[in-house]
Parts: structure tokens; sequence; C-alpha cells
């Protein structure tokens, strides 16, 4: 199985990757646009994108690829995210890493280091090589990333990263959904859950609550409902839902049926039915 996801190695996306990879084999790229472009244009047969985190909500890029590529969902991983602060040293101006992981520890950052400057970079092992390259930079990832203290933790300015501090998060329920992308032909109806993404195309008083009705009607929980702006003008949305039935089951396919005359002058894409899988950061 050939595996794409966010890079380079280090990153949170690598390890949850690491758990759907055959032999560990992951191949990376800078953008979870570019990793689902990869999976629709065939060039892998699994991409591993983070969707969701339980501090800072979605992640709109992952949406928005899931939306327009030609791609399904056929399983999600659900990991703890413990941050570590590395550096090869005390003394640093500036904090690097992926815009989440900056804002998952934002109020750490503000009351510890509140005059050091945030630099946003791909990936929180993006901000891992900054450090490495640069005395001057911190990175927040994982703590694998530096040598652990008393076993090859390098001098200060040698380029190795010491762990300054570690489970920096503001909330120790940090944790992060990462979905299992592939070629749409692969969608499966198997699953204890279902994403779907529905534009309808249209606007009046009551049309979500026509949507939610489908569902509510059938006793179908949701397990996430998010807007996006469809991009075609201001106000314009599609909706990503996920919900806990497989589409294999009859009430599923008939909140589905009903789901799409609401939509009839859009389009319902069904990204597949998927279980989940739990992995240790
Ligand atoms: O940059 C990474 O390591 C990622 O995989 C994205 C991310 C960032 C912060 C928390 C979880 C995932």
């Amino acid at each position: 199985m050939q595996v794409v996801t966010l890079g380079p190695a280090g990153t949170y996306s690598h390890r949850a990757a690491g758990s759907i990879a055959d032999d560990g084999a992951v191949s990376f790229r800078e953008s979870v646009t570019g990793i689902v472009a990869a999976v629709a244009d065939g060039e892998f047969d699994r991409g591993g994108v983070p969707v969701e985190n339980s501090i800072e909500g979605s992640v709109d890029e992952s949406l928005d690829a899931l939306a327009d590529r030609a791609v399904s969902v056929v399983q999600e991983v659900v990991s703890p995210i413990r941050h570590a602060l590395l550096a090869q040293g005390p003394e640093f101006s500036t904090v690097a890493s992926h815009p989440q992981a900056l804002a998952q520890c934002r109020e750490y950052l503000a009351e510890h280091y509140p005059d050091v400057s945030q630099e946003a970079v791909a990936s929180t092992a993006r901000g891992v090589e900054r450090a490495r390259e640069d005395p001057s930079v911190a990175a927040i990832g994982h703590p694998a990333n530096a040598g652990s203290p008393g076993q090859g933790a390098g001098e200060d300015g040698d380029g190795t990263l010491q762990r300054i501090a570690e489970n920096i998060q503001d909330h120790d329920s940090n944790a992060t959904r990462f979905l299992v992308v592939a070629p749409e032909s692969e969608r499966s109806e198997a699953g204890g859950k279902t994403s779907i993404v529905a534009y309808p195309g249209a606007n009046y008083p009551g049309l979500l609550l026509e949507l939610l009705e489908s569902f509510a009607d059938r006793d179908i929980n949701l397990t996430r409902i998010e807007s996006r702006p469809s991009g075609r003008r201001l106000g314009d949305y599609c909706f990503h839902v996920d919900f806990e039935a497989g589409l294999y089951e009859a009430r599923a396919q008939e909140a589905l049926a009903e789901i799409e005359e609401v939509c009839a002058d859009g389009w319902v894409k069904r990204l597949g039915s998927y279980d989940t899988t739990h992995v240790v950061g």
C-alpha cells in the first residue's frame, strides 16, 4: 500500500499514516491539498490528512479538498496530540510550527513566551527542521523529534534539539482526527460511520432543518456538521456531515435519498463509510 501524508518525516500525520502503511513506507507532500490530489490522480493508494482537532476544530483545507476531488474516505484514525517545545537551547526568539499546533498551545505561549514571535510553517516537522538549522528558532512538535534528555541531547547550538518543555498543549484532551483517503472507486458502504458533503444549490427558510430532519427521523446520530463556503458567491455553502450509520444500512440510504431531493439544484457527494482506529501518539 503506497501511502502519502503531510511531511517531512516526523509529523503527527506521519505517525497516524504509519499505522496504515504495510511496512511503514510513507511518502510526503507539504500540503493536504497536494495529498488529496496525489490520491485522486492515482499516484498513491492511500492518503492521510488531518481533518479535525478537539481544540482548534476543522482543518478547512482538508474539507475543501475532500469536496473538490474525486476521492473516498475509507478509515478514520484518532490520535491524542501531546506537543513538546524543541530547540537547540533555552534562548530563542521565534517559535515555528503548523498553524494548528501554534493555536493548540496559544495560552502556553502567551504565558511563558509572550515576546517570542510565531512563524506558521507547512507542518510541525518543517518547524523542527527550522529549529535544527537555526538556534534562534524553537519548534512545537512531537517529542520524538528531539533526543531524549540525557540520551543524545546535544550541547546548546550544535543542531541537536532538546525538549525545552513537554505537554504544552492548552488542554490535555487534545486529539486529532485523521481521514484515510482512497481513490473514488474504493468507496465502501461498510463501516459504522459515513461522511458526505451536501451542496443544496438553494437558500430558503428551513432548508438546513429539512436536511437534518432526514437523519433525526431515522434515529441517525450526527457526529459533526460543518459549513464551508461553496466558493461560488458570498453566503453560498456546502455542508460536511458525518453520521453514525453505514451506507449499507437502509436507514442511511433512505436519509440520503431524501437529502438528494432537498439538494436537487446542487449535489450530494458520498465520501463513504468506514471504521475508526485509535492510535497512541
Ligand atoms: O504538522 C503536523 O505534524 C501535522 O500532521 C498536522 C497537525 C498539526 C497539529 C496537530 C495535529 C496535526
